[in-house]
């Protein structure tokens, strides 16, 4: 099979894509209440589980099996929990290489989770609980895997970008220079179109929709204003960050 070209643009397809998945990920989460229990300590106590929280449980347990069924050979996919998984256990895939080795250094997917849990999801789901934990935990590990997908793919952004101008980008990384890294790969009115963008998406998938083709409550499933909010004080930021962290190692 022809592997993908790898350009600026197609990158930025595949984040325009992923924009797709990460408002229907949060659409389907709003179907539940906040349901704080499954991430309550005092909620579990499952034999042999330390950890914090049904959700920590049920993420822990899924990266587990999906390690074996080779999901982190995928340059694009980064676990929660990357210690102690076990080896992929079905025959590897040839990925394509376009990474520098240093990329594997860098996983923030700490900083998604404590964002994820503490400032987004108050922000888009109703309060109170139903009893779904378990519902609500398996929804939650999709957002936190479409979000880190997506926050991660700055490495490849960065990769391209440090491809197509070699010659901007090696002074500052020779000089550790964060700032004019982050000026450098910065491009405001993309990220504005970004912001736009997703607001529309969450209006267009969240509508109710009837034969009369009319949003007849004028409700959406997950506010437009939140989702955009999302992208503009979490997702590119960190998607930039992740871009800086790999271009200070891109010479290395
Ligand atoms: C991802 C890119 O880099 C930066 C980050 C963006 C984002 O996270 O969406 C958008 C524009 C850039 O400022 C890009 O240039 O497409």
């Amino acid at each position: 099979m022809k592997k993908a070209e790898f350009t600026l643009d197609s990158v930025r397809d595949s984040l325009i894509r992923q924009e797709d998945t990460i408002v229907f990920c949060l659409i389907e989460r709003a179907k539940y209440p906040l349901n704080s229990p499954a991430y309550n300590q005092s909620y579990v106590s499952i034999p042999g589980f330390s950890g914090s929280s049904l959700v920590e449980y049920i993420v822990k347990q899924t990266e587990t099996l999906q390690a074996t069924a080779g999901r982190y050979e995928n340059p694009e996919e980064h676990a929660f929990f990357p210690d102690n998984l076990p080896r992929s256990l079905v025959p590897s895939y040839n990925y394509s290489q376009v990474l520098h080795t240093a990329a594997n250094s860098i996983n923030i997917n700490k900083m998604i989770w404590d964002m994820y849990c503490n400032q987004l999801l108050p922000l888009f789901v109703a309060e109170g609980e139903d009893g779904n934990y378990a519902s609500t935990a398996a929804s939650d590990i999709d957002c936190l895997q479409a979000l880190s997908r997506r926050i991660h793919y700055g490495k490849f952004v960065a990769e391209v970008k440090f491809r197509d101008a070699p010659r901007d980008y090696e002074p500052a990384i020779r000089a550790k220079d964060k700032d004019a890294l982050m000026k450098l790969l910065t491009f405001e009115k993309v990220e504005e179109t970004v912001r736009r963008r997703v607001e529309k998406k969450a209006m267009v998938f969240g509508q109710e929709v009837n034969l009369d083709n009319v949003n007849s409550k004028g409700k959406y499933k997950v506010d437009p204003s939140v989702v955009s909010r999302l992208y503009v004080e979490w997702v590119m930021p960190l998607t930039k960050l992740v871009q800086v962290e790999y271009l200070l190692r891109r010479l290395d």
